[in-house]
Order: C-alpha cells, then structure tokens, then sequence
C-alpha cells in the first residue's frame, strides 16, 4: 500500500518506463525499464553523467515528455494517458520549474516575472501583486523585485525564478541542472533553498544535476547510468533550519 502521510506520501512514481529517440532510422534507446518513487517534502536529486537520460526522466515525471512503454503517476493522477490539454492543465496546476538557463523575460521586473503564471491561473491581479512579493520576500529579494534579469547576478535570476515556480505554490517541483550556470556559493545558495522549500511547503522537489558537490544537500540522492538507477540513497547531513528561506 503506498504510505500517506504528508511526509512520506509518494507523489511520484514511475513503473517500469520506457524512452528511446529517433534520429532519420537511428533508435537511440535513453530510458531502459526504469522505476522509481518520489516522495513529499523531500529534495529528491537525480544524478550522473551526461548524457545517461536524467533531463529525459525529468520531462517525462513531469509531463513535458511521453514515454513509450510504462506507466506515470504524478500526484496519483496518471499522466502517460492525459490528453494533451488534461497534461497542459495538470502542469498548470501543479508544477513548478526551474531551469539552468533561468528562462526569464529581460524586459519585465522581477515582480512582473512572478506574477505573469499567476494571471495565466486567473489570480485577481491585486493579489497577484500580493503573492509575487511574498514569494521574493522568501527568497530573499524583497529588495530587488523592481529590477530586470539584466540588473540582477545570476544567483539572483535564479532565485527569481524560483520565486516564479514557487507562488503558483506548485505540489510537485521541478529543477533541470538549476546551479549549473553559477559559481560555487550561488549554487549551494540555490540548492539550500530547494531543500527548505521542500520542508516548509511539503513540495515534492525533484533536481537532476551532474554537479557531484550538490549531493551532500540532498534528502535523497538517484544515481543514475545508461538510462537506469543503479543507486538509490537517503542522505544523513543535518536538517536544514525551516524557520526561513532567506539564507
Ligand atoms: N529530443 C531528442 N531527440 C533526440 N535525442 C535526444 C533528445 N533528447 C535527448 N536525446 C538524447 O538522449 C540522451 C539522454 O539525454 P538527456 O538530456 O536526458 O541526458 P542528461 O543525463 O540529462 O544529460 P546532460 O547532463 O548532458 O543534460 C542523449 O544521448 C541525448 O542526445
């Protein structure tokens, strides 16, 4: 039976997936009878070398992607059977991203990026207004919500977007390489507060990265190859204060 309290509630899961590429009459097989479970309120980080299927595995967890054979429940809902607008909508409602890149609109402020997917959910534009603030206040930028992309450091981008994903207050969460484009301190920043994210809300945060210096941040590390996990472990690093998210 899957477990269902808020802390150990499985929220996603995949059963024994399925993932290969065609390029002209070349098959490129990425994802080769893969299964996992993810649960809530943890930072769940997928790693290994390029190349060996982790962004695959990622778009496919969080709709992005279809697998060919396999199953997929993302919030006991399954998802390799939704229609595309049941899919669109699924992730509308439900998920967050972040990427390496950031993905930011250079000619709208900080606050203007975090309240844009809220009016694509029809919040009133007041308290759009409203949840845009408190989502930077969190992340520590309360005092740079009226900057562009092009004022701001990259830890700082990021940290916007993760404000972004973050104020539709998302059940699932998604980071695709989210440090790869900072240096060292911004990075752990970054990292530190998906973590904390995970505990204060309960999301379900799940991170691929090739970067091994993320691994001791995590609650539980997936080390994967050639499309498969060989590893699967629960880190023992002392618990990340819940108090704040500001670092
Ligand atoms: N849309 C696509 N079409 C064809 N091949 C693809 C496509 N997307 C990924 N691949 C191939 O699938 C394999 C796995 O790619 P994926 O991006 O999932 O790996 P990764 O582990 O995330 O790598 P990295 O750490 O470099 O981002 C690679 O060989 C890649 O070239």
């Amino acid at each position: 039976m899957m477990p269902t309290t808020s802390a150990t509630r499985v929220t996603l899961r995949a059963e024994d997936i399925g993932k290969a590429f065609m390029s002209g009459k070349v098959r490129t097989p990425v994802l080769d009878g893969l299964s996992l479970s993810v649960r809530a309120g943890e930072l769940t980080l997928i790693s290994g070398p390029s190349g060996c299927g982790k962004s695959t595995l990622l778009a496919i967890l969080s709709g992005l992607q279809r697998v060919d054979t396999g199953r997929v429940f993302a919030l006991d809902q399954r998802l390799d059977d939704l229609d595309p607008r049941a899919l669109e909508r699924f992730r509308l409602l439900h998920t967050g991203f972040v990427f390496q890149g950031f993905n930011l609109f250079p000619a709208l402020t900080a606050r203007e990026q975090v309240e844009l997917p809220l009016h694509y959910l029809g919040v009133p534009r007041r308290e759009a207004r409203e949840r845009a603030a408190r989502s930077l206040e969190e992340v520590g930028l309360a005092h740079r919500m009226a900057l562009r992309p092009a004022e701001l450091s990259g830890g700082e981008k990021q940290r916007v977007a993760i404000a972004r994903a973050l104020s539709k207050e998302p059940a699932l969460l998604f980071a695709d390489e989210p440090t790869s484009a900072l240096d060292a301190a911004s990075g752990q920043i970054v990292i530190d507060m998906l973590h904390r994210i995970a505990r204060v809300h309960g999301t379900t945060v799940l991170c691929v990265s090739h970067d091994p210096r993320l691994i001791g941040h995590a609650d539980r590390v997936l080390s994967m190859e050639d499309g498969r996990i060989l590893n699967d472990r629960r880190e023992t690093t002392p618990g990340v204060p819940t108090e704040g998210l500001v670092p």
